[in-house]
Parts: structure tokens; sequence; C-alpha cells
């Protein structure tokens, strides 16, 4: 489908289906349909998400890097697989479904529903629909979720997104300051740290701070690189870099593809959400090129 503004066609990633997005001002993303995952965003000519050089793309292992979307379960808090199941599955979207959005922009929304394989692990009746936004300069990424059941359901959620930067030890993440946050990489079990100046990266990074209502700004090599936003029901924020050491044990990166990645994640997982039946949640994030 296209219009003066945009195009959207079939694509495919490693393989994998996806659709591919691009504005007339050559913005463009890629969108897989394997959790509904964005792999690349390229904005005013440079790639702004970061996909590990040896990402799987088996079809259903997650794959490393992008946005994948952690649903209904953040990490290993709970009984589910790792960031829930959501990552592994295939998504529904067809190209001729995206629309404008605004006089140069573009939206597709990908969804899906539970099957007897959810259930079995996740007993509730859900919708879930990833749409993403892309105008010149600007992704927005919002996941919703509706309850399809007769019981309320609860979950915790995130947008794990994977930021590229040139070099993550002259990055340096602004818009934290001052706040407390849980700092999962330290050596002593909750440990909890008041953040000062702006996050700085070397060493494992792994940190769930609370969401800064005014939103963050990335600088990488000392320039502004990405602002970064969240919506209000998105109540945390997850900042993770493996560092070396981690890295060399992640078998689906490169030896230094920690250098290369910063992930900034729309987080809702301190008080997981709890919706009843027939209604929906929904948030977004938001990333603007700088
Ligand atoms: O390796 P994954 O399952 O994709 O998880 C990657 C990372 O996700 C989040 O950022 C967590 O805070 C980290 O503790 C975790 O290591």
């Amino acid at each position: 489908m296209s219009d003066a503004a945009f195009l959207v066609r079939p694509g495919n990633w490693q393989g994998l289906p996806a659709i591919a997005l691009q504005l007339a001002n050559g913005d463009s993303a890629l969108i897989g349909l394997q959790g509904a995952q964005v792999l690349s965003w390229v904005s005013g000519g440079q790639e702004r998400l970061f996909v590990s050089p040896r990402a799987a793309h088996d079809g259903h292992s997650p794959i490393r890097g992008g946005i994948p979307v952690c649903f209904p379960q953040f990490n290993q808090r709970g009984p589910l697989v790792k960031h829930g199941f959501v990552r592994s599955m295939s998504w529904s979207a067809e190209a001729e479904e995206a629309r404008a959005c605004g006089e140069d922009g573009t939206q597709l929304t990908l969804g899906l529903v539970d099957t007897a394989a959810t259930r079995a692990v996740w007993p509730h009746a859900f919708e879930a629909l990833l749409t993403v936004q892309l105008r010149p300069g600007a992704l927005s990424v919002e996941l919703a979720v509706h309850n399809r059941g007769a019981e309320a359901l609860s979950f915790t959620a995130a947008l794990h997104s994977y930021l590229r930067v040139a070099q993550v030890e002259q990055a340096a993440l602004h818009g934290l300051e001052g706040l407390v946050y849980w700092d999962a990489a330290a050596a002593e079990a909750d440990t909890h740290r008041s953040q000062t100046g702006a996050v700085s990266f070397g060493p494992e990074t792994d940190r769930v701070y609370p969401r800064a209502a005014q939103g963050l700004q990335l600088q990488a090599a000392g320039r502004p690189w990405l602002r970064i936003a969240q919506d209000a029901a998105w109540s945390e924020s997850v900042v993770w870099n493996p560092g070396a050491a981690l890295c060399a044990r992640l078998q689906d990166m490169a030896a230094d593809s920690w250098q290369h990645m910063l992930c900034v994640e729309a987080a809702a997982i301190d008080t997981p959400v709890v919706l009843e039946p027939g209604r929906q949640w929904r948030a977004a994030q938001h990333l603007t090129a700088l």
C-alpha cells in the first residue's frame, strides 16, 4: 500500500516474515511478526536500534535486539518463561492494514490473542495489540492489552528497547538524576541507590528506576542522540547493559556487542497491572531522533 507520504510492504528479516514501513523523508522501520518486534528504525539516515549480529532467527527463540515485547511477565518475576511468552509467538498483521498517521507518518498494528498453548501456562483470554507509529524523526510503540475473559487478570510487561550507540562507554543517559533505583547488578541482594548525575556505562548495568515524568535524553559521543519518553502507565524504566563479562556469556551476542547497545525499557513491573473483565490497558514508549 502506498501514497505520497509512505510506503508499506511485506519484507523479511533473516528469512523471517516482517513488514517494512518507509516515509517520504527516508525514515524507515522494519517489524518482525515474531513477537511484533521492531527490528530496525532508521532516522536521519542512521540506524537507531541495535540487533545482535548473532541474534537467533529460528522463528521462535527470542530475538536479541530491536524492541522485544515482554508480556505477561517481566524477567523472572513469576512462574512463566523469562520475559513472558509473546516474544516467541507469531503475531498477525497485514501490510495493507497500515494507515496514515498525520500528514507525513504511518502506523501499523499487530495483534495476538490467547491460544490453547498460552492458556495452558496462563489461563486467561486476552488480546494484545502492538501499534508502531513512524513519523519523521520519531517512533512510538504502544502495547494495548484487552481482558477478553470473565475474570480479572494481572500482568507485568515491558518494551525492552535495544538502542544503538556507537560506543556505550561514551554514552550518557540523562533525566534519572535524583531517583532511587533497584540495582539488580549489585553483589548484595535488594540494593537500592540514588542516582547522581547521568547514567554512564562500563561494567554490567541492570537497574529499575521509577518513570521520570520529564523523559530522558541519551547522549552518544557527547552529542544528543535520542529523546526517550514513556506514558505514565509504564511506571518504571529499566536500564540494562550487560558489560563485557556477561556479554561474553550470552551466546547470541558478539564479544563486543555490549559496546554498541543500551536497553532503556518502558516497564510496568513493581505493581502488576490488574485488568477487570472487558477492560483495556495501553501505554506507549516514544523515541525521538536528535
Ligand atoms: O536475555 P534476556 O532474557 O533477553 O534478558 C535480558 C535482560 O532483560 C532486562 O533488561 C533485565 O533487567 C535483565 O536482568 C536481563 O538480563
